[in-house]
């Protein structure tokens, strides 16, 4: 199927007089999910750190850019397909990773892979996912594994292993996460998935882990268990020099998730890795904080061109993708939209989504004079 149909088939079905089961305005999935979720598990998701301003300034900051449409430019025949970290992808769209996705689902990240699968899509699936990653791996096409970087050494190595053995091809680090931030929806509510065994199976199915603990998790060691897991989760002291050790355990490429700083992003190339990941993690740890888009500009201007520039927090249509992509990233990552539909549509929600956004970008690409992605530049927006 190629892009310009996606928005057909969405069309046609309207006209057949089956509406979409979802909103196809992603900024309403957050509204039908309020209504459609157990409310803690929709509270996960929609939160964010503190006084969640800078969730929202995440959203709002895409009003601040203009897209200045350009005519009569022969768009009559698309291609919006790339190559990103050596994976070709039908759109510059990946999911970015969401752990816990069986608070909102009980087929969780299969569903998300199949789902990804069915539309070539790349899925990251997370270190605190609520599927051990072989099994993920066995129903998921193109996938990346993202690692929360654990403080034992052994743990860190034997997930890494295991996600090359399992078939992920790239590996994202997320750096702005070695503990939760402050989040109040969830401390109001006492809510933690991982205090339900959500969260960590990547963990509880892993060797090394269970070496730690003395054998496999039962009933009668699950709270040592958790213990460990909660002791093992982030490593607040690592630094630059330790991403030396981790360029040895993986052959594949390696992305840094959370980068703000332009700085960080020139030492993320000094020290080798393959790319970056600008993203506040959806507001979700330091309230606050620039907006990610905010922040892109200058980052592209320090690293691009040398190294692949991922982006994500606040993606929610396909304008905002084509301006994150004319502000200097190769590829966004979507996270709360899609874990709303999988809450509310499971596998199929999940296709609704990434055929909305790839749809949506189709049209906004071609309707502002776009054909392909090497014709994105600054130029097409104004501020
Ligand atoms: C419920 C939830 C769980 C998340 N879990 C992870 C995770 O396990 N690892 C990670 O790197 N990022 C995680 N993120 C952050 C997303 O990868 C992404 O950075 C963020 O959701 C992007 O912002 P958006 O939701 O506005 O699209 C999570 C986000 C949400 C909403
Ligand atoms: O909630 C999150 O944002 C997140 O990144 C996370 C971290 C650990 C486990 C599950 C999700």
């Amino acid at each position: 199927m190629s892009l310009s149909d996606f928005q057909n088939e969405i069309y046609l079905a309207g006209l057949g007089g089956a509406r979409p089961g979802l909103p196809t305005d992603l900024h309403r999935l957050e509204e039908a999910a309020r209504q459609g979720l157990p409310e803690q598990a929709f509270g996960y998701v929609a939160g964010a750190a503190g006084s969640e301003s800078t969730a929202r300034a995440n959203l709002a900051v895409f009003d601040q850019w203009k897209i200045v449409p350009r005519m009569l430019r022969d768009v009559g025949s698309r291609d919006l397909g790339t190559t990103v970290l050596g994976t070709a992808m039908p759109a510059p769209v990946v999911l970015g990773p969401v752990g816990v996705l069986r608070i909102l689902h009980p087929e969780g990240e299969l569903a998300v892979a199949r789902a990804a699968a069915a539309l070539g899509v790349t899925m990251t699936l997370s270190t605190a996912s609520s599927t051990a990653m072989e099994e993920v791996a066995a129903e998921a096409g193109p996938r990346w594994y993202q690692l929360y970087w654990p403080k034992d050494r052994e743990l860190a190595a034997s997930l890494i292993g295991r996600a090359a053995d399992s078939g992920f091809t790239a590996l994202v680090v997320t750096l702005d996460t070695f503990t939760l931030a402050w989040r109040p929806r969830d401390l109001d509510q006492a809510y933690l998935p991982f205090l339900q065994g959500i969260g960590v199976q990547n963990y509880f199915s892993d060797p090394v882990f269970q070496k730690a603990i003395g054998g496999p998790v039962t009933d009668a060691n699950r709270d040592l268990a958790l213990l460990h897991w909660v002791a093992n989760f982030g490593n607040p002291t690592l630094t630059w020099d330790d991403l030396a050790w981790l360029r040895e355990q993986w052959d594949g490429p390696i992305v840094l998730k959370g980068i703000q700083h332009p700085e960080d992003a020139r030492r993320a190339v000094d020290a080798g890795m393959d790319g970056i990941v600008v993203s506040n993690h959806g507001g979700r740890q330091v309230n606050g904080a620039i907006a990610a888009l905010d922040a892109l500009p200058a980052i592209a201007s320090a690293v691009g061109g040398e190294t692949t520039v991922l982006f994500d927090s606040g993606i929610r249509s396909g304008a905002d993708i084509l301006k994150a992509l004319a502000l200097g990233a190769q590829a966004v990552m979507i996270g709360r939209p899609y874990a709303y539909a999988l809450g509310l549509g499971g596998e199929e929600g999940v296709r609704h989504v990434l055929r909305c956004l790839m749809a949506d970008l189709d049209l906004t690409m071609a309707l502002s004079g776009h054909s392909t992605l090497a014709d994105i530049t600054p130029a097409l927006l104004s501020r």
